[in-house]
């Protein structure tokens, strides 16, 4: 049996970011700033809500302002663009977050490209994305964030690592996939159309499940010693990784809950006092 598996700590490395912002946040209201993120939220499907609530409190427990927008179900992409367009002129938001998935008669990409840049804390929009493909984005999209900072936390090496990237939607598997690119990672991006899944999983150093289907990944796709990153949030806190079975094989991972997600939501906090600071520091 190889050694003990490290279980990678999100709620570690989320405090570990989160440390750093009460004291910005302090310097912020000394200057009368608040730092504040708006969360729009369309529709009513409860575990979206239950998301944007836990971006709400997290912004409070920081001492940070929260506005949260919901939208009924039958919105319109105009009616959703004139919310996003009232935010953009607001002085008082710092940051929006539109929280993906939007219901169908939305056009979700024209929503994501109403967001002004400035605000695109969650790296949303077309040029926030392009940014991050160079590597000059100020503000990632926040789970592809995430999964670097808990690389980074645990000196996990990227540079010529192979990343096999399970997933390609473009604010998770796209952009993390540049992101590893970034870091000298060797990756190979898969998707629902990939032929011989398996095997591709089973040559990645690093495996990143980007799928949105419950304990997909299997123990016996998992190379022995991988590191194995679960950026699933399905249904019943369940992660798109068989995390048991994967667990025997890595060498490396990280858990749900308590992995990805709790270092997501640290990251958008972090880009919205940023966003804030910027405001202040720079106008
Ligand atoms: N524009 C946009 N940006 C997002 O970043 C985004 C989104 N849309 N849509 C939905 C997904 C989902 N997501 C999660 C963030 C944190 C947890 C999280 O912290 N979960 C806790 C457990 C949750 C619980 O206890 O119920 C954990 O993993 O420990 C989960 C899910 C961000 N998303």
């Amino acid at each position: 049996m190889a050694e003990k598996t490290l279980i990678l700590n999100g709620t570690t490395v989320a405090d570990g970011i989160k440390a750093n912002l009460a004291a910005r946040v302090a310097a912020l209201k000394e200057k009368g700033i608040v730092p504040c993120l708006a969360t729009i939220l369309v529709g009513d499907d409860p575990s979206s809500a239950t998301y944007v609530r836990m971006k709400g409190s997290a912004c409070s427990r920081l001492g940070m302002e929260s506005r949260r927008i919901h939208l009924g179900a039958e919105t319109t992409t105009e009616e959703l663009i004139a919310v996003i367009d009232g935010l953009n002129g607001d002085d008082g938001v710092h940051g929006i977050l539109l929280q993906h998935p939007v219901p169908h008669q939305i056009d979700e990409r024209a929503a994501f490209e109403a967001i002004a840049i400035g605000k695109d804390v969650d790296g949303v929009t077309m040029l926030g994305f392009a940014q991050n493909a160079f590597g000059m984005a100020e503000y990632p999209s926040c789970t592809p964030a995430a999964i670097l900072a808990i690389l980074d936390y645990y000196r996990l090496p990227m540079e010529g690592k192979h990343a096999v990237v399970v997933g390609r939607s473009p604010i998770l598997g796209k952009p993390v996939s540049l992101m590893l690119l970034n870091r000298n990672a060797t990756v190979t991006v898969c998707h629902s159309k990939t032929e011989g899944l398996a095997e591709l999983v089973r040559q990645g150093d690093i495996v990143v499940a980007a799928v949105g289907k419950p304990a997909f990944i299997q123990g016996e796709w998992v190379k022995e010693g991988a590191v194995v990153l679960d950026a699933g949030y399905n249904e019943g806190n369940i992660g798109d990784v068989d995390y048991e079975a994967c667990l025997a094989k890595a060498s490396a991972i990280t858990p749900v809950p308590a992995g990805v997600g709790p270092v997501t939501i640290a990251t958008l906090l972090k880009h919205t006092v940023a966003a804030a600071e910027r405001r202040v520091f720079q106008p």
